[in-house]
């Protein structure tokens, strides 16, 4: 039997249709992980690099909420990583926002080329802090960093909106070159892990210049040493 933790209280999943089914889908931990931020900012685009590993340019706008799976391997465990990947659009807040609830894990999105998305991120903040379950892990992501003459949002910016509001981290990707994208769900992953009870063995990876650790995170932070601690810097 598999058990996740879910807004503070264990809960086991449905029983296995067959042995050979429980073979191909096991897994260690099951983690939520919900997409949220304005329309265009690549959630989609993140969330495909993060699955299938390539970027398909031209995207339709999501409608309502797509659901994807994919097992990592963290430290031995397999964790599976179920990733629902929101609409930007105004007019599915009503269907997306019934999806907060039962997510452990919430990426904010925006996309460093448009500041408006950036002043955007309070407000889904508030969102998942309203809808979402006490105990959410939110990471902040400036999506297409790899357009760096059109950058409108400086990443200390970023990390000030992050250290102010608490979150876990913030960090900037490219789902177009491939950039933190595997990092960000690993941080994730790991993070909720060590909610968990999971021991954090290895987290040099984390300490790129396009990322930084929240002050508040208090089970990546009980096992990393401070000179391990990311710094806050621009690229
Ligand atoms: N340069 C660059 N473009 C990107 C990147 N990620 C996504 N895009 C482009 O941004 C556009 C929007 O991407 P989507 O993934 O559809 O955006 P979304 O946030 O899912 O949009 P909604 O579904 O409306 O919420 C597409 O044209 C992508 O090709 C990136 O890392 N770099």
């Amino acid at each position: 039997m598999q058990w996740c933790k879910w807004a503070g209280s264990w809960r086991s999943h449905l029983p296995r249709q067959s042995v050979e089914s429980e073979v191909e889908d096991s897994f260690d931990f099951l983690f939520k992980i919900i997409l949220v931020g304005d329309s265009d900012v690549g959630k989609t685009c993140m969330v495909q690099r993060f699955k299938s590993g390539i970027f398909i340019e031209k995207q339709q706008n999501t409608i309502g909420v797509d659901f994807t799976v994919r097992t990592m391997d963290i430290d031995g465990k397999k964790v599976k990583m179920q990733v629902w990947d929101t609409a930007g659009q105004e007019r599915f807040r009503t269907i997306t926002q019934s999806y907060y609830r039962s997510a452990h894990g919430a990426m904010v999105a925006y996309d460093i080329s448009r500041r408006s998305t950036f002043e955007s991120v309070p407000h889904w903040i508030r969102e998942v802090e309203q809808y979402g379950a006490a105990s959410v892990v939110v990471v902040l992501v400036g999506n297409k960093s790899d357009l760096h003459a059109q950058r409108q949002v400086l990443f200390e910016d970023a990390c000030t909106l992050a250290e102010k509001n608490s979150l876990l981290a913030a960090l900037e990707t490219s789902a177009k070159e491939a950039q933190n994208i595997e990092a960000a769900f690993t941080l994730m992953a790991r993070e909720l892990l060590a909610r968990n009870g999971m021991a954090i063995t290895d987290q040099n990876s984390l300490c790129s210049p396009q990322f930084m650790l929240s002050d508040s995170s208090h089970p990546i932070q009980a096992s990393v040493s401070d000179d391990k601690k990311c710094g806050c810097q621009t690229t």
